[in-house]
């Protein structure tokens, strides 16, 4: 019996019809662990409530345009050491992907005409810092030295779950040194490593927003594990789009699953964790019907499955504690632009940031995010155009209770405001657009289905690094977490690590 007709005819707790895993949700976490576990031969099911793979890193087709419903800044496609773990995933079940190398991480565009490029050259990206900061440039150099020493320890090593005890005796045995470095950074804070070497308050402030654009909080609160990943890799293995767009991962992961004998099925949501005993034993569909599996995996956030999926009221204190220490971060308003090639010069980079006052970074619409992923792959785009992605965090609270003439009335009134600060980086914007779609939390939460659209969770204070960020297990046996709201956090590579990681404490679980 396939899959769609399990669901079909509701056909329900029957031996023939159980699987190993059933994995809720096919965003790169998700398809990660159900790829891992199906190479290893287990019998593998993903349930997505969507159209197609890849929830924040999925596409959409307007007009002609390709959009990556998320950002396009793709760490993880690196060809060596075992940081690469997008390749990694894909390799494992046979696919791989052409992608296009980035010059620029990101060119950022910051008070008093600060124009900063993040080159992927190391050495050159620190000279131009060492230009615009001669009184810092040996700090920072510091800085950013020592944040490598966090990455070679990383990519030196298999990167497996940390609740394994047999990997890490294993993991110890071979790179002692390397782990115990990782212990000693794992409680800390970029923070407090960035002031061990620089003083001058506006690099600070720099710093604070090399953290911000991707941990979406300032240095003191941003685990200096993730900071080393991403302020390495950067450098090493790279920025590197996927040619044919963001959505081809999710997509080869898909047909790798498939060729592994595992399965996907589409516009399958579930509204339910079903639980025998306390312990997750299958899932129910929101057609009624119910699955089984030995082991349940929610690639939905921690809040859609504490408290959608499974009864609030029973929520484990675990996951109580957990949300005392994290919050969700805000959503983003995010505009979907086609627009007229010539509104970009000659040498334009891919990805921007923009932020006007320093005192705004962390407000509503303070920093200004923008990816161009046609100056990588122009196929996205109809000849003679160009996408422009923007996008600016955005609280859900600000977009309820508005009817929907007051909801598509402020829509438009805050694009305009977007539109005419990237004026200041693209002059000609507004008259070259030929396209605009904005998405506003509102949308992010009904096409992503993450509670309050929130890109995932942050710190509600400054907390010891990422020693509180949990793994995969949960307090509910039988169920394990992936994704953003486990360990290590946000970020493609991140969640694709949280999915070999979930793999392999399954796998272990599963005694395979
Ligand atoms: N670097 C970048 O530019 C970039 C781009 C895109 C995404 N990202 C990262 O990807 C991360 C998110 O990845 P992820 O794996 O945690 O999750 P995700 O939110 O992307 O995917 C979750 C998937 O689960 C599905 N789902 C949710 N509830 C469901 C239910 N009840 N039933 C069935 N399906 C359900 C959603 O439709 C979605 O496809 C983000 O943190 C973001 O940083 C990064
Ligand atoms: C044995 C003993 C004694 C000990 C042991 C120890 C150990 C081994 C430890 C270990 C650890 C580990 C493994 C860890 C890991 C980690 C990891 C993997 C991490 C990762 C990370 C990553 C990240 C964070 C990433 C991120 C990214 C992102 C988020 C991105 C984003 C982007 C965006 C949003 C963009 C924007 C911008 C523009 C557009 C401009």
């Amino acid at each position: 019996m396939t899959v769609s007709a399990i669901a079909e005819t509701g056909a329900s707790f029957d031996d023939r019809t159980t699987f190993d895993a059933i994995i809720i949700g096919s965003g790169i976490g998700g398809l990660v662990t159900a790829t891992q576990l199906a190479a290893k031969g287990a019998k593998v099911l993903v349930l997505e409530r969507y159209l197609i793979p890849g929830g924040s890193a999925g596409y959409f087709d307007r007009q002609g345009y390709r959009f990556d419903v998320g950002a396009s800044m793709i760490f993880g496609f690196g060809k060596q050491g075992t940081t690469n773990l997008l390749t990694r995933a894909l390799a494992a079940v046979g696919e791989s992907i052409e992608t296009v190398a980035d010059a620029v991480q990101v060119q950022y565009h910051l008070p008093n005409n600060l124009d900063i490029k993040v080159h992927r050259d190391y050495e050159q990206f620190l000279q131009e810092l060492a230009t615009k900061f001669p009184q810092s440039a040996s700090g920072i150099r510091k800085f950013y030295d020592e944040c490598w020493k966090v990455f070679n320890c990383l990519n030196a090593m298999d990167l497996l779950s940390l609740e394994e005890l047999g990997y890490l005796t294993r993991v110890f045995f071979q790179h002692p040194a390397s782990c115990l470095g990782l212990v000693k950074y794992l409680p800390s804070n970029v923070g407090d490593i960035a002031r061990k070497y620089i003083q001058d308050p506006e690099v600070l402030k720099f710093i604070d927003i090399e953290c911000y654009i991707w941990s979406v909080v300032p240095a003191d609160m941003t685990p200096t594990i993730n900071a080393g990943m991403v302020f390495s890799d950067r450098h090493y293995g790279g920025i590197n789009y996927p040619k044919g767009g963001v959505g081809q991962i999710a997509q080869k992961l898909v047909s790798g699953l498939e060729k592994a004998g595992g399965q996907i099925h589409y516009q399958s949501r579930v509204t339910k964790i079903v639980t025998e005993g306390g312990r997750a034993v299958g899932v129910e569909l929101a057609n009624g019907k119910t699955l089984r599996a030995k082991k349940i995996v929610s690639n939905a956030t921690r809040w859609d499955t504490f408290e959608q999926l499974l009864p609030p009221a029973e929520m484990p204190s675990k996951e109580r504690k957990w949300q005392e220490r994290y919050q969700k971060s805000p959503a983003f308003l995010s505009l979907h632009l086609g627009v007229d090639a010539r509104v970009l010069p000659e040498g334009t980079e891919c990805h921007h940031v923009l932020l006007e006052e320093w005192t705004q970074m962390e407000q509503p619409e303070g920093t200004i995010f923008v990816s161009i992923p046609t100056l990588l792959d122009p196929s996205l785009a109809p000849e003679g155009h160009h996408i422009i992605h923007a996008f600016t965090p955005s609280w859900m609270s600000d977009w309820q209770g508005l009817s929907p003439t007051e909801y598509q009335a402020k829509k438009e009134e805050r694009a305009g405001v977007l539109l005419d600060r990237l004026e200041r980086i693209f002059p000609g914007l507004n008259a070259g657009l030929d396209f605009m779609e904005i998405g506003t939390p509102r949308t992010h939460r009904r096409f992503l289905g993450r509670a309050d659209g929130s890109y995932g969770p942050i710190p509600r204070r400054k907390l010891p690094g990422l020693l509180n960020m949990p793994f995969n297990r949960t307090a509910v046996p039988g169920l394990y977490c992936v994704g953003d709201s486990t360990f290590p956090g946000q970020g493609l590579n991140a969640v694709a690590f949280s999915g070999f990681a979930c793999a392999h404490r399954i796998a272990a679980d599963l005694g395979m």
